[in-house]
């Protein structure tokens, strides 16, 4: 069985696929001091609470935080024998490589959605990734990631207000039932929200007429569907897309 692990800026997901299903998905937060052994800990206690015991062979992993890539290629060797693909490095080749400018090193977290997106719905796509930053990767007609926009993520923004104003408290995303907000807590949802709506369409929209086409707009993250309630952002919503395009790349990387 394969072990995909998508290493984000905040959160770290391991999913085991069997080939044709996820079986077990596991989340834990991302912190490059974590050991091999801690990993390794984590991991097989809660396999033993889910009462599987997956036979893992093979292990792909991404990570938008290269200092954590040494530990889990420790992880990797010590408790199952081999050695993980690990997406942007020379040996882990793309189904469609990146057209970029030259020396720009792409996150492989994008390069992965671009390449999961491509399988399952064709060429001619934005994805739209909700993570610690918000990312639109622009995916052509035949497969390859061409380039796209980095926003501040939703979190980020209300914790900067927070980190910056002394008197912002700390304020998780929610729907406002308002523009207007009577209270603190009220006016800072409702800035990141709604500027987050109109943030998404005003890309997408851009994105659309420089490529003089229609594209499917892709949204993969949690907070995703929160916004999709107050207007009509996306297409379509995939939780598991970058776990997706680790098994297509590891596929791919396989298939000779
Ligand atoms: N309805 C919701 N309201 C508030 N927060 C939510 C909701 N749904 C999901 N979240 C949170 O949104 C965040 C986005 O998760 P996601 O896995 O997409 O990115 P991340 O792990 O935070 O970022 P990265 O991948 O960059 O580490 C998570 O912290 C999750 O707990
Ligand atoms: C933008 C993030 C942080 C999103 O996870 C990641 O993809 C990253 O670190 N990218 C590097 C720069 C780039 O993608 O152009
Ligand atoms: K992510």
């Amino acid at each position: 069985m394969l072990l995909a692990i998508d290493c984000g800026n905040t959160n770290t997901v391991f999913s085991i696929w069997d080939g044709s299903q996820f079986v077990c998905t596991m989340r834990t937060s991302t912190h490059h001091s974590r050991t091999a052994d801690a990993y390794f800990t984590w991991f097989s206690t809660l396999l033993k609470h889910y009462e599987i015991e997956p036979d893992i062979t093979e292990v792909i992993i991404s990570s938008t935080v290269p200092r954590v890539v040494f530990n889990l290629r420790v992880f990797t060797d010590r408790f199952f024998g081999c050695r993980p693909l690990v997406v942007g490095k020379p040996e882990c080749e793309l189904p469609h490589p990146p057209r970029v400018d030259e020396g720009t090193i792409v996150g492989p977290d994008r390069l992965v959605n671009a390449a999961g997106a491509y399988d399952r719905h064709g060429g001619n796509l934005i994805v739209v990734d909700f993570g610690t930053a918000t990312t639109f990767d622009v995916v052509s007609k035949d497969g390859n990631y061409i380039g796209g926009v980095i926003a501040p993520g939703v979190n980020l923004s209300l914790e900067a207000l927070h980190m910056a104003a002394a008197a912002l408290p700390h304020v998780d995303i929610g729907k406002p039932q308002k523009v207007i907000g009577t209270n603190t807590v009220d006016c800072m949802q409702s800035g990141v929200y709604w500027g987050y709506i109109g943030l998404v369409r005003e890309i997408c929209d851009r994105i659309r007429a420089e490529r003089d086409r229609e594209m499917k707009v892709l949204a993969t993250g949690g907070l995703a569907p929160l916004l999709q309630q107050s207007a009509d952002l996306f297409d379509v919503y995939e939780e598991d897309l970058t776990m997706h395009g680790l098994t297509v790349i590891h596929a791919y990387n396989k298939k000779d």
